[in-house]
């Protein structure tokens, strides 16, 4: 795939990790990517690899054969609809990674027929560890096949309807965040039960790494793993149980219908 130039818009957390992980991956060169934002002084170690640092946003959309609109929720009308003469419908395409922007609302904000695509990655873009579920509009199949091989690089894709965008931004995005939540409980655990906070660090992160990699590497059901653990009346099934009795599941899954909800309903 041809280097194209791809600018991200909104430099911040997920705008950053986007633009370390098409560096890491190789997908594109330095050079070839801009990332602005207002305040440019935390872009620096961007700026050191050779990534092009901006303030302006016209400047950067109209050499920009990819952009990539990395803003919060509320920015994004007010900065868009600003920058509307940038943006070239024949040339360009757009990828939003904004939370509960819908494709037409981005549609009306810049130009009519302009391909635009909803990509919601997570944090884990930095080091090409991803789930990307995408989107789109008004696109050609090459369009579709450059931005599937963009995020591809970037870890695993997944093609949804945009129905399913809210949704996919808990489970994948937010759920990097739960995730960690889970680990850290494992370590404060572990430090109660005797280790060090790095030992336990390292214990409880490769364990879900590992727990991870059986269920994506065997394609196995989570419960069908937990069956070779539970020893009967063994240790994992006392605390399996324990767990259970406070609350486990329940509460992630209201935690996930709740984050669910303050998209949907704000
Ligand atoms: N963080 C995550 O894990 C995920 C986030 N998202 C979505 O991605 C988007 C960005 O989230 P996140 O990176 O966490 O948010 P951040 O606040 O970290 O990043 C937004 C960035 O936009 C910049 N910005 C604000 N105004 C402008 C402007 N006029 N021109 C250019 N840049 C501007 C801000 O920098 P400055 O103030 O210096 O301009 C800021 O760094 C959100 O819509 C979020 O919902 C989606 C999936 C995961
Ligand atoms: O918390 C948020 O609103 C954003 C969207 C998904 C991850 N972070």
């Amino acid at each position: 795939m041809a280097d194209k130039k791809i600018a991200i818009i909104g430099g911040g957390n997920l705008g950053s990790a986007i633009a370390e992980g098409l560096l890491k991956s190789g997908f594109s060169k330095p050079g070839s990517i801009t990332v602005t934002k207002r305040n440019t002084a935390t872009l620096a170690a961007l700026r050191d690899k050779g990534v092009h640092i901006e303030s302006d946003n016209a400047k950067a959309i109209s050499e920009a054969d990819v952009v990539v609109v990395a803003l919060k929720p509320y920015n994004v009308k007010e900065v868009l609809s600003e920058l509307r003469a940038s943006f070239d419908a024949k040339k360009q395409i757009l990828i939003s990674v904004v939370t509960g922007v819908l494709l037409d609302d981005l549609e009306k904000i810049t130009l009519p027929g302009l391909p635009i695509f909803r990509a919601m990655p997570n944090t884990a873009i930095a080091i090409q560890e991803s789930i990307t579920c995408i989107c789109g509009r008004n696109m050609t199949d090459e369009q579709t096949s450059f931005v599937k091989e963009m995020f591809d690089q970037l870890g695993v894709t997944v093609s949804i309807d945009e129905k399913l965008m809210d949704a996919a931004t808990v489970l994948g995005a937010c759920g990097i965040a739960y995730a960690l939540r889970f680990i850290r409980a494992n370590i404060q655990g572990g430090i109660e039960i005797g280790f060090d906070a790095a030992t336990a660090n390292l214990i409880a992160a490769q364990t879900v790494k590992g727990a991870a990699e059986l269920l994506i590497k065997g394609n196995r059901h989570p419960e069908a793993e937990i069956d070779k653990v539970t020893t009967p009346k063994g240790c994992t099934i006392a605390g399996l149980n324990e767990m259970e009795h406070q609350g486990f599941s329940s509460s992630l899954i209201k935690g996930i219908t709740a984050s669910y909800d303050k998209i949907v309903k704000g």
